[in-house]
């Protein structure tokens, strides 16, 4: 039941609020991958398995081209015939053969002859080079083909030897490789039509704070919709976990415990946001001051989002996301993606850095590093970043249009255009 009184407060939720020790944003994201372990592995369907994570290393099943492949259309030929052959006086080579794709030569080539190829089909024994056909000339007598060759054709021209591309054996792609159209493609011609990869990682969000509208309501006075349960919802799926609810909660201390530890029986982590800062009614504070698992920190030495706190209890994260839209969007960003990634088994959790040229002046001062939502640009070959608009952790308006992250280091001044400022690419996440 929620009241209007503030919570009860013991000592610990007062340290909780008021005595917090501000960690680096690294070492914050190192708390939390000491404590990333894999999920499950399952095996799908090789069509839907675009964006998900090898579970096992693959090697590749057989050599690839696994048959001498001709590269064009043509002549497969015995190139010592060539060797005297010009323009004046070309070679004739008797067409003993063709070969369509898909079907195998039955004639050998010796010295005099030459079989029809098409591009991709198998070459004779015998033969050591492909001729384009442009290169040739035909002469039909006594029922028989003749091609005519002007030059001299090197060894093994227009010829992809068994194992050239990929040898029978090699390890092709990784387990933790994240499958794209690419590797879909390296899977087809291994004859993987199934695919182990691991689970997609199962979360519960709850949006709490009891001044949330559901998104079909109509707003009263003093009330807002619910957008961050929704923002997450949709950076959930695109970083490829699977959220299974998305409700909201009211600032009741108990609801939302009870809420939270039932629905991690049922998840693989939580993610919350709002009412992690020092307010009256900022109940996850007081949800981990009575939490029986490890608080990995509750203040980060960054804006937007500096309350965000994270825990972790039987191996399950409660992310606590901060309720400003602005502060929730970079919380995801710089602590739940890497963390989505790693229980996929990706092996490389950094996050995309590169460094710019900022466009604009950026005036607003931080006690921290500050992670500016920004927009990249690109002139004359050089990478240039601005911030999106007004930097305010309360700001929803401005959320679509980032593509990085800019870094602004603390310190009393802010940036200058011109500088050159560290970002992390929200876009080519991988
Ligand atoms: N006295 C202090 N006040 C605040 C401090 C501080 O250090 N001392 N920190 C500020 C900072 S920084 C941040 S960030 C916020 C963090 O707030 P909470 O994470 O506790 O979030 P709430 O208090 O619940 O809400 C903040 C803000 O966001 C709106 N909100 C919440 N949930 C949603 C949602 N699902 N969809 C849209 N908007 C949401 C909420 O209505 C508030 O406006 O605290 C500062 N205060
Ligand atoms: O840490 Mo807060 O998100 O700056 O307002
Ligand atoms: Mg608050």
């Amino acid at each position: 039941m929620q009241t209007n009184e503030p919570p009860d407060k013991n000592k610990d939720s007062h340290s909780l609020r008021f005595g917090r020790k501000p960690i680096k944003v690294m070492e914050a994201q190192n708390r939390i991958r000491s404590h990333i372990q894999t999920g499950k592995v399952e095996t799908i369907p090789l069509t839907e398995s675009d964006g998900r994570y090898l579970a096992i290393d693959i090697l590749a099943s057989d050599d690839l081209p696994h048959f001498r492949r001709s590269g064009m259309d043509g002549f497969a030929i015995y190139t010592a015939d060539t060797q005297k052959a010009s323009r004046e006086n070309p070679v004739w080579l008797e067409v003993i053969e063709e070969i369509p794709c898909g079907s195998v030569p039955r004639k050998t080539i010796s010295s005099g002859k030459a079989t029809r190829i098409m591009t991709g089909a198998a070459v004779p024994d015998g033969a050591d080079a492909v001729v384009m056909i442009e290169m040739t000339n035909t002469l039909e007598k006594d029922g028989k083909t003749y091609i005519s060759i002007p030059r001299a054709i090197p060894q093994g021209e227009n010829i992809a030897p068994i194992g050239s591309e990929i040898n029978k054996g090699t390890l092709i792609l990784p387990k933790g490789t994240k499958i794209n159209a690419g590797v879909i493609a390296l899977l087809a011609t291994f004859g993987y039509a199934e695919v182990s990869v691991y689970q997609q990682p199962k979360v519960a969000i709850f949006a709490t704070g009891s001044e949330l509208l559901d998104v079909d309501e109509p707003l009263v006075p003093g009330k807002i919709r619910n957008s961050n349960g929704y923002l997450l919802l949709s950076l959930l799926q695109q970083a490829g976990a699977k959220p299974i609810s998305q409700l909201k909660l009211p600032d009741d201390v108990q609801q939302a415990k009870s809420a939270i530890l039932q629905a991690l029986d049922e998840v693989d982590f939580v993610i919350t946001t709002g009412g992690v800062s020092v307010g009256d009614y900022d109940i996850l504070v007081d949800i981990f001051a009575e939490w029986d698992g490890q608080m990995l920190f509750n203040k980060l030495a960054m804006r937007p989002g500096s309350p965000t706190t994270v825990g972790v209890r039987n191996q399950q994260f409660l992310f606590a996301l901060s309720g400003n839209p602005g502060a929730c969007f970079v919380g995801f960003e710089l602590f739940v993606r890497p963390t989505i990634w790693g229980m996929q088994g990706k092996t490389n959790l950094e996050l995309p850095m590169f460094t710019a040229t900022l466009l604009e002046d950026f005036s607003k001062p931080s006690p921290f590093d500050r992670y500016v939502r920004g927009i990249t640009s690109y002139q004359n070959g050089k990478v240039y970043v601005r911030p999106v608009g007004v930097e305010k952790s309360s700001i929803t308006l401005t959320i679509k249009d980032a593509d990085c992250l800019i870094i602004i280091p603390a310190g009393g001044r802010g940036a200058s255009t011109g500088d050159i400022v560290q970002a992390i690419s929200l876009k080519n996440m991988e």
